[in-house]
């Protein structure tokens, strides 16, 4: 399931801001960016860029620059560029009260409580992350990527863009851009939604890729359970269904497990987690 808000209520200037302290945080000198290259996979505050990497079953060189924030319940920010930390503390809270209005309607729609997933899930606690992309033009766009192919781990993405195409999503194993307008946002559903759901909302796969032309910056802020909400189908969801699909898993033990478990058994962790009708 993927979504596009088109009148979501957050005003353009939020979104200008973000992309404005996201292009300063990329423009700012290797050596000052350099104290953030990430020594372990839970550090809060990270960035990387062009290298090449293994996914479960093939390796990709990747061409973008990246900066990861863990920005709740505890809020990281770097302090350079200064204009980042109010534009994303902003930004943060808003995304969250849209994901906790959309995860409400989610849950009225499975004929859930609305305040269903917020009390089962500890939304208050939630955890959030942000990442800033910024994907400069390939010369030879075919044999690079953006980002892998991959499922999102948690409840629910929401993603910008600056204008410029290259995400695309998975359907019948084809591969399809998703052509968003600029100022929209793309609501992605993530593999904790899939499992809290029992299957009703599918986890998107989806993949950045590149052009030649004009660099890309997007913006996404993927917003989950508390880390340490033990995840699986919902109990009445279950009751109706008559089986549970997925195994339950607490939030932090998912997100470490995706970073290692599925480069060594060749299937995705969702694969993994789910049970299959004899
Ligand atoms: O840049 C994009 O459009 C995709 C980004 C993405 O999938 C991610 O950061 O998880
Ligand atoms: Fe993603």
């Amino acid at each position: 399931m993927i979504s596009q808000l088109v009148n979501h209520g957050i005003p353009e200037n939020d979104m200008e801001a973000m992309f404005e302290a996201a292009s300063e945080f990329f423009n700012m000198p290797a050596e000052e960016k350099r104290q953030y290259e990430p020594k372990n996979a839970s550090d809060p505050i990270k960035c990387g860029n062009f290298n090449v990497t293994d996914t479960s079953n093939q390796t990709f060189t990747l061409w973008r620059d990246y900066l990861k924030l863990y920005v709740h319940p505890e809020f990281h920010c770097p302090l350079k560029p200064e204009i980042l930390r109010e534009a994303l503390l902003n930004y943060s809270v808003k995304m969250r009260k849209l994901a906790g209005a959309l995860l409400e309607a989610i849950s009225e729609t499975m004929g859930l409580e609305k305040s269903y997933m917020e009390e089962t899930l500890n939304l208050e606690s939630m955890f959030q992350l942000f990442a800033a992309n910024f994907y400069p033009p390939c010369p030879q766009p075919d044999h690079a990527i953006g980002i892998p192919p991959h499922t999102d781990h948690g409840l629910l993405t929401l993603l910008i863009h600056n204008g410029v195409a290259g995400l695309q999503v998975e359907h019948n194993g084809e591969w399809f851009h998703v052509n968003s307008p600029q100022n929209s946002i793309l609501v992605n559903t993530g593999d904790q939604l899939e499992i809290f759901s029992n299957g009703r909302c599918r986890s998107v796969k989806h993949r950045a890729v590149l052009n030649n032309e004009k660099t890309r910056i997007s913006i996404v802020v993927a917003n989950g359970p508390s880390l340490n909400t033990i995840l699986g189908p919902a109990p009445p969801l279950v009751a109706r269904d008559g089986r549970a699909s997925y195994l339950p898993m607490k939030y932090e033990e998912y997100i470490e497990s995706q970073l290692t478990k599925s480069r060594v058994i060749g299937k995705s962790l969702l694969e993994q987690m789910m049970i299959r009708e004899n």
